[in-house]
């Protein structure tokens, strides 16, 4: 009997032992695996957008994710622009989306503004709205939309009204501004070179004659009572005498205006953008606008179109919208017609300025 009961005993203690043992070993691997998938979840979150907090209170958890946002959004402004574009479905080199949307509100809400580092300084009807409208394109580029005009007519409200205008960049991206006029504002080199010796200066140009007449029917459409193109042109037909005081003629001798630049910047700190190259091969130009601006290529064919209605190129649609963007209609309009005599008159007046021009930069626009 009492070995019977012995026995029994021996039993249920090794069952008991057993039952905790495997007790013991389930909450150790329970542990082992909470630690490990704790462990796993804190390493896959760089770049998610919060991890779980271990208190995880409702007000503090809320406190956290605050945090997180903000952290994740000033390190992406730190990071700049090589995580921009590893972000940006354009900098994938794929058709362009609103990708640039997307850095533009988080250099709104985390940027600084700051002066421009590049302007579009002319030349008026040379294609400067196309320019910067295809260059703000480009997640590393942010642009004033409006002409601020600050070297030539606000100069006096001083760099800080100037920065105030600016939109928000980050560290990594350029500010930029276009004010046609500039090119041939007497005091805008030194004025610019004051603000930076190294700013980058674009400047569009177009054959000096389509572009006087451009310019004259911008006038007229806002004028109509205005005298002829050759009245204003000449100051005596016959002779051939030019009226080199009149804006829309002065403005396309480039030489003598790009003279007052040279003397306080490098020809290295100017590109020149063909605008007739602007219309026939948009990314081309575009290409070496970035290239001038240490960009790298993002804006490439795959973003234009040829709008057969318009005439000219146009940049496909975003993928969040439905609209193909076009210039609006003041750009690429219908010419006065200019008897040809007047034309041949005009390409002989500038040939010299144009050929000295080519000189200087070094490249020929083909105008002659
Ligand atoms: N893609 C595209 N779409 C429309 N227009 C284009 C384009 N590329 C260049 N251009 C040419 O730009 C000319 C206007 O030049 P600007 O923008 O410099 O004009 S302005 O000085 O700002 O008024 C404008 O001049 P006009 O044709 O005389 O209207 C166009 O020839």
């Amino acid at each position: 009997m009492a070995h019977r009961l012995l026995s029994a005993n021996r039993v249920n203690a090794r069952i008991a032992f057993i039952f905790t043992l495997s007790l013991s070993c389930t909450y150790l691997f329970y542990n082992i695996i909470f630690y490990r998938s704790a462990v796993m979840t804190n390493q896959g979150y760089e770049g998610k957008p919060c991890p779980p907090s271990k208190s995880a209170g409702g007000k503090k958890l809320l406190g956290k994710l605050d945090n997180c946002a903000s952290l994740e959004a000033s390190s992406a402004a730190q990071r700049g622009s090589s995580h921009l574009q590893r972000i940006t479905p354009a900098a994938a080199g794929g058709p362009w989306t609103d990708g640039n949307s997307k850095n533009m509100s988080i250099a709104q809400k985390y940027g600084n503004k700051k002066l421009p580092t590049a302007l579009i300084v002319g030349v008026k009807k040379g294609g400067t709205r196309a320019v910067l409208e295809f260059i703000r394109i480009h997640p590393d580029v942010r642009a004033l939309g409006t002409e601020p005009h600050f070297f030539d007519r606000n100069y006096d409200r001083g760099l800080d009204w100037y920065r105030g205008l600016m939109p928000r960049t980050l560290d990594s991206q350029i500010t930029l501004e276009k004010t046609p006029s500039y090119f041939v504002t007497r005091e805008a080199p030194r004025r610019i070179s004051r603000m930076s010796h190294e700013t980058k200066l674009i400047v569009v140009v177009r054959n000096p004659v389509t572009r006087a007449i451009s310019d004259y029917t911008q006038t007229l459409s806002k004028k109509p009572d205005i005298p002829s193109f050759e009245e204003l042109a000449f100051t005596n037909r016959s002779l051939g005498l030019v009226d080199t005081s009149w804006n829309a003629i002065r403005i396309g001798m480039y030489i003598l205006h790009l003279e007052n630049w040279l003397q306080y910047f490098r020809l290295s700190q100017m590109h020149f953008v063909s605008g007739e190259r602007l219309i026939t091969d948009p990314a081309g130009e575009m290409g070496r606008v970035q290239d001038f601006l240490g960009l790298k290529r993002i804006i490439t064919d795959k973003h234009f179109y040829f709008n057969r209605t318009k005439g000219f190129p146009c940049l496909k649609k975003p993928e969040s919208s439905s609209q193909p963007r076009c210039l609006g209609k003041s750009k690429g309009r219908t010419h006065v017609q200019i008897e040809q005599d007047t034309i041949e008159q005009l390409q002989e007046f500038y040939r010299p300025f144009n050929i000295k021009f080519y000189e200087t930069v070094g490249q020929d626009f083909k105008w002659d």
